[in-house]
């Protein structure tokens, strides 16, 4: 231990300005740490937003730095790119219908080798770098999700888009054990096709990261994307929206398009079945989930319930909460 002298001597005036800018640092995230400590974040990164090693390193050490914090990440991975890159190198045509990606049963079994034995191992990888600390596992494991077949309507047309699903059941007990041992859960979107035996169905990981933080009760959910936020008026980027209550979330989903339309109903959802707050937020910004989480400024687009009308009697949160 140096006396306050010999550390004096030893370091100049600058490199005390640089030693005392970040102890500032440390104490602005105070607040944020005493409000976050003990909180369930759900972290729906994206395929999009991984595409680079250095931001996948620095999004695992964010999630480490969050779980020693004190706060319990879970992480929902995409993969849409990475999946896509596969079935290219495998000669398989596949397609988007309403930001969802038409599943066969070739298909699907892409999805699945993709989602849980590529994207999400190297994520666990490269989160264990830090520690022992990430468990991966599948929508299959432990009865997590149950889905069932998506319906697809497009101009008031059912569209057939096979094997895709929607998270029906969440079980959460297993992902509550992996927090409960002090460790973070890794989640790929593959979930059992409820009415069919041996059947698996592709979810949408916006989708599915919503339906997991409704069953948790996140404080949280945050959506780590390849774009700053959501835009009021997609391409325009002086739109960009910090606040975004449901009923203007609502009213947008006519005016965004491709992988956004799942995303904003994801937040949708989950705002309106009791998770406090969701976040689109850029995934290609190095450490912007910290950013989000611990200033005051935010950043990306923050999804909030409805203020409460002057009639409101308050009472109608009851029930909002359980699992969908
Ligand atoms: N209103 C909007 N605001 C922001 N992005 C939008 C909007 N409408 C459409 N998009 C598109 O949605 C994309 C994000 O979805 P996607 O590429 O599927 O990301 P991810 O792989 O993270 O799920 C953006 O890159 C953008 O092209
Ligand atoms: C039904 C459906 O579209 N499933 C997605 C699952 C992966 C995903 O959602 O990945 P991103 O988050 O990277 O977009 C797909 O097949 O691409």
């Amino acid at each position: 231990m140096h006396s306050d002298t010999t550390l004096r001597g030893a370091i100049d005036a600058a490199a005390l300005r640089v030693a005392r800018s970040k102890a500032t640092t440390l104490v602005e995230a105070l607040p944020w740490l005493e409000q976050f400590r003990g909180a369930l974040v759900v972290i729906k990164y994206g395929g999009n937003a991984m595409t680079d090693e250095t931001l996948k390193a620095a999004f695992a050490k964010d999630i480490v730095f969050l779980r020693y914090a004190g706060l319990r990440p879970v992480v929902v991975h995409g993969g849409g790119p990475q999946i896509q890159t596969m079935l290219d190198r495998l000669g398989l045509a596949s397609e988007f219908k309403g930001g969802l990606r038409v599943t066969t049963p070739e298909v699907m079994d892409v999805v699945r080798m993709v989602l849980t034995g590529q994207v999400g191992r190297e994520l666990v990888g490269l989160l264990n770098q830090h520690g022992p600390v990430a468990v991966g596992m599948s929508g299959e494991d432990a009865g997590l999700f149950g889905g069932r077949r998506r319906q697809l309507h497009v101009d008031g047309e059912s569209v057939d888009i096979g094997l895709v699903g929607d998270v029906e059941s969440v079980d959460p007990g297993a992902v509550l054990d992996i927090l409960d041992a002090g460790r973070i859960p890794v989640v790929s979107t593959i979930a059992p096709d409820l009415d069919v035996d041996g059947q698996v169905l592709n979810v949408n990981a916006d989708t599915a990261a919503s339906a997991l933080a409704v069953a948790l009760q996140a404080q949280k959910l945050v959506v780590l994307t390849d774009v700053e936020g959501i835009y009021a008026h997609w391409p325009d980027r002086d739109s960009l929206l910090s606040h975004l209550s449901v009923s203007g979330a609502r009213d947008l989903l006519d005016r965004v398009d491709t992988g956004m339309i799942p995303k904003l109903e994801a937040c949708i959802r989950a705002v309106t079945k009791g998770v406090p707050q969701a976040h689109v937020v850029d995934g290609r910004q190095p450490h912007s989930m910290l950013l989000e989480i611990f200033t005051s400024e935010g950043f990306g687009t923050m999804i909030v319930p409805d203020e409460p009308r002057p009639t409101d009697t308050g009472g109608d949160a009851e029930g909002e909460g359980s699992p969908s």
